[in-house]
């Protein structure tokens, strides 16, 4: 099954009077479960693609349905609860809030979908064992490494066990050590949770963790 179908999307950004054509009729389809790479050169339109599947852009034209849903008859207000209800986000600069401890900042999707104090609790520190951080549930994050500070960042959006995931170069400002581990938790999160992930990545050895790579040439999908 589908979870996501894109249909000849297109995303020109305008800049002054010149036009940015990052995406082009792109049609992707992704499945239910997939542990998919979205690889291509830099400016190819990676990014962009992502922050239109996972609605946090809207595209220029083109259709996007994400389980089963037409996102783009969304008002702005269900798209938020869609992304709160269905989706984590993993970014390359982490995102954490500076001021919030690895707890604190776990617990903030919780809270926003109104759950008790003591199940926000129990769900951030569940999760923070998963991916080993339950001995520093009280540092702020620059008291953390780099590595310590991504695996915070993937407790978060795991938290509300979301449908999927959607992490853009996760391993960017990682070393080798620290990018095998992240990449191990992904797949470990995948193979035991169902979620499906979607990743862009540059490693060509990150190929081997992936189900399947989307490349994307001038923002369009190349077939392979
Ligand atoms: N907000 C924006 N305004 C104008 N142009 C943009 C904007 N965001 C991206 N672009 C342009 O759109 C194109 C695609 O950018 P995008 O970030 O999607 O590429 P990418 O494949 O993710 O690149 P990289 O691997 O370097 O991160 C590029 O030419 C970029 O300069």
């Amino acid at each position: 099954m589908n979870v996501i179908s894109v249909r000849d999307l297109f995303r020109v950004y305008r800049l002054g009077t010149v036009d940015v054509h990052a995406l082009n009729g792109l049609s992707i389809d992704i499945e239910k479960g997939e542990f998919v790479g979205i690889m291509g050169p830099s400016g190819s339109g990676k990014s962009t693609l992502l922050y239109q599947i996972s609605l946090l852009d809207r595209p220029s034209s083109g259709f996007i349905s994400v389980q089963g849903t037409d996102v783009g008859r969304l008002s702005d207000r269900q798209r938020t609860k869609f992304r709160l209800k269905h989706f984590g986000y993993v970014f390359q600069d982490y995102a954490l809030v500076p001021e919030l401890t690895t707890e604190e900042n776990v617990s903030l999707l919780p809270m926003a979908l109104g759950k008790s104090d003591e199940e926000c609790h129990e769900m951030s520190v569940d999760i923070l064992d998963v991916v080993g951080l339950k001995e520093r549930l009280s540092h702020l994050p620059r008291e953390l490494s780099g590595g310590e500070q991504q695996r915070v960042a993937i407790a978060r959006a795991m938290v509300n066990q979301p449908d999927i995931i959607f992490a853009d170069e996760p391993c960017a400002n990682l070393d080798s050590v620290n990018s095998k581990r992240i990449l191990d938790l992904f797949k470990q999160l995948n193979q035991e949770n169902g979620q499906t992930i979607v990743m862009i990545s540059h490693e060509d050895e990150d190929i081997e963790y992936f189900d399947r790579v989307i490349q994307i040439f001038d923002g369009k999908n190349v077939e392979n």
